[in-house]
């Protein structure tokens, strides 16, 4: 149900570039971190392998003390669940079956589609506020309704630790707040990527920020979301008040 996240002296090169270097993290479990930091920083890149879905050129990457390389990718597959910004967009698939790529890792080989992955998927396609959208194409849905789509299939995967990349960058408001409140309230370990500073030190229990592929700041909001350090990293000043919960709220200047 949740899982605990150790990085430890990560780095990654990509073609003689160092990307990311000697990066720390961790996240225990049940926990909601924020991956925050400038375009480019690293973030996409640190969630990419903290999923699996790359391998570091240094350093380790473990849940709950076994190396990521150590664990079968079916193991894996049924263990992190990643949604990243770049989904296919030229499968034709129907909103039910996006959702049902989530149960396959449970499923044996060569079975067909239970009655209870189907009826999971629906409820999440019913909790995603997609009552009515099984049956639609991917092709033909809204950038938020895929976001969406994509979420539900991440959650049918039951996974210990959930990394999401930028999920809230086509969502509205309400639906942003919802996803939030969702992955705060979720007994799942979280690892969320955000660009909205407020929505980050509302929501999440921890911090990290990455510049320029390393870790600049890491603890709880108030702590890593100071004006100076905004400044430095962003380049933006800011005036910060502390909330009535004691988490900062960042305003921006004109
Ligand atoms: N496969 C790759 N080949 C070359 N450079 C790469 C590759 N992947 C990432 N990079 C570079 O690594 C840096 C970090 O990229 P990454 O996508 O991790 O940043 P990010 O913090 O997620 O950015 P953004 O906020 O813009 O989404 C960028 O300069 C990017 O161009």
């Amino acid at each position: 149900m949740s899982a605990r996240l150790d990085a430890a002296g990560v780095g990654w090169d990509v073609a003689g570039a160092r990307i990311l270097a000697s990066v720390a993290f961790a996240a225990a479990p049940g926990e909601t971190v924020g991956l925050l930091g400038p375009n480019g920083s690293g973030k996409s890149s640190l969630l990419r392998l903290l999923g699996g879905l790359a391998r570091p050129s240094a350093g380790q990457v473990s849940l709950d003390s076994v190396a990521l390389s150590a664990l079968p990718r079916r193991a894996l597959a049924r263990r992190i669940a990643v949604v990243t910004q770049q989904t296919a967009t030229d499968v034709e698939m129907t909103a039910l079956e996006v959702v049902l790529l989530g149960r396959i890792p449970y499923r044996p080989r060569l079975a067909g589609v239970a009655a209870t992955d189907l009826s999971m998927a629906r409820r999440a396609l019913a909790s995603a506020g997609l009552d009515g959208f099984a049956d639609r194409r991917w092709s033909t849905l809204s950038g938020g309704e895929r976001q969406r789509v994509d979420l539900a299939r991440a959650f049918v995967q039951e996974p210990d630790l959930l990394l999401l990349d930028e999920p809230t960058n086509h969502l509205d408001i309400r639906h942003q707040l919802d996803l939030l409140r969702t992955l705060a309230a979720s007994p799942t370990t979280v690892v969320v990527t955000l660009h909205d500073l407020n929505l980050a030190a509302d929501w999440c229990d921890r911090l990290v920020l990455l510049c320029g592929g390393r870790v600049v700041a890491a603890g709880t909001p108030a702590a890593v979301l100071t004006a100076e350090r905004i400044l430095e990293v962003y380049d933006v000043p800011v005036d910060i008040d502390a909330g009535p919960d004691g988490r900062p709220r960042i305003r921006y200047r004109r």
